[in-house]
């Protein structure tokens, strides 16, 4: 029998010009996107993503709350203008009168149900919103600074003191190769330890940290830091009060005093100078620079997280009026992608029904 072998080839050339090469370059440029939409979510390789500062978090949580600060109240209340720094920006917050505000206090830990004497880091985060609809979102901590120049910093000193399952303490050589990449965080780290412990929401300093860009009408630009000076002068918790504490003690404070009357906060602006340092949340400016009260906070009420209004708000600092720029501060740049990425997973687990506790209800509810 004879057998037409050039015609079986060209019968296979044709085969693989016309389903197998096409397929194979199918599946390579699938492969491809897939690792290239894995590598950007940060499910490979070690680069630094939003995704690695919340690490588990995003999936072995308390369903429904903040995967940080996740102990919370929420606050109602008027922002009044001074007048004072319509000058430096153009932000309508900086001259209407009285402005509607709602934020949040709460503690440093990630537990939502810490003890209250878990942490010295005590927080408020607010939302402004302006007759011109125009929004300021800001997050502010009790700390004076941020212990590294970036947020890869943060990463690195959480996991420098990570307690050694041997010991039960950190590990020595890791916490010095940690300050001798970031020698900035001593000063942060010596503060803390020697830090007054909070007695109330109401008597603490909360700052910005990270530095913003005020923009005046004429187009001059002001570099600012700010904080919210409380009108409350209140001294620290001594070690044997602390001890003797409630589980819940600021909350259960808190409530009591708004009850009993407003609260109040100054917004104090602190303008930077030629040479301060803009970029760096490490590095506080001199005490001595010029400083303007743009207005004073009043709180009216305080309501639990799960029904007060706060609990669905993401107050990404990034997200302000015009007539406030973001600095190039790096810290401050990143933050905006992991509140997101918290937030949506907190909201995420709230329209799937998983977060009975977080929205104020009893199981089987
Ligand atoms: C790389 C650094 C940081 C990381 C990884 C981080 C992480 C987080 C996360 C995951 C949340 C929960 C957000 C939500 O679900 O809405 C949060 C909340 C918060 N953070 Fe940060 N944060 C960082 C830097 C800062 C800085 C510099 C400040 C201080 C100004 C700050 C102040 C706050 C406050 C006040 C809250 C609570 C906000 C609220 O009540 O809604 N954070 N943080």
């Amino acid at each position: 029998m004879w057998i037409d072998r050039s015609r079986g080839s060209a019968v296979q050339a044709r085969k693989f010009k016309t389903i197998w090469f096409p397929l194979a370059a199918i599946a390579v440029i699938v492969g491809g996107l897939a690792l290239l939409f894995a590598w950007a979510a940060g499910l490979l390789g070690d680069r630094t993503t939003t995704r690695t500062f919340l690490g588990n978090t995003l999936q072995e949580f308390e369903p429904g709350y903040r995967r940080a600060h996740g102990k919370g109240v929420c606050f109602t209340g008027v922002f009044h203008s001074s007048g004072a720094a319509s000058s430096l920006s153009k932000a309508r917050v900086f001259s209407q009168q009285d402005i509607p505000a709602i934020g949040r206090f709460s503690i440093g830990s990630g537990d939502p149900h810490a003890a209250d004497t878990s942490t010295s880091t005590v927080s408020m985060a607010l939302l402004l919103t302006a007759d011109d609809q125009s929004q300021w979102r800001m997050k502010l901590n009790n700390a004076p600074y941020f212990p590294t120049r970036d947020a890869e910093g943060f990463l690195a000193q959480r996991s420098a003191f990570e307690p050694d399952p041997a010991t039960g303490q950190p590990d020595p050589a890791r916490v010095a190769a940690f300050f001798e990449k970031y020698p900035e965080a001593r000063k942060a780290v010596e503060y803390k330890a020697t830090a007054p412990w909070p007695r109330s929401f109401a008597g603490a300093q909360y700052n910005v940290i990270n530095a913003f860009v005020l923009l005046a009408a004429d187009g001059k630009r002001q570099a600012v830091r700010w904080s919210m000076r409380p009108h409350a002068t209140l001294p620290g918790l001594s070690a044997e009060e602390r001890a003797k504490a409630g589980h819940d003690f600021l909350f259960e404070d808190i409530k009591q005093r708004s009850a009993n009357g407003s609260l109040y906060w100054d917004l104090v602006l602190q303008l930077a100078e030629a040479g301060d340092p803009v970029d760096d949340p490490s590095q506080p400016w001199p005490p001595e620079r010029q400083q303007v009260v743009a207005g004073t906070l009043e709180v009216t009420s305080v309501r639990d997280q799960a029904e007060g209004g706060c609990r669905d708000i993401n107050f990404d600092p990034t997200l302000v009026p015009s007539g406030i720029e973001l600095s190039k501060d790096p810290v401050l740049a990143a933050r905006a992608g992991i509140y997101s990425h918290s937030y949506n997973a907190r909201l995420r687990e709230i329209g799937f029904g998983k977060a009975t506790q977080a929205i104020g209800k009893k199981d089987g509810e």
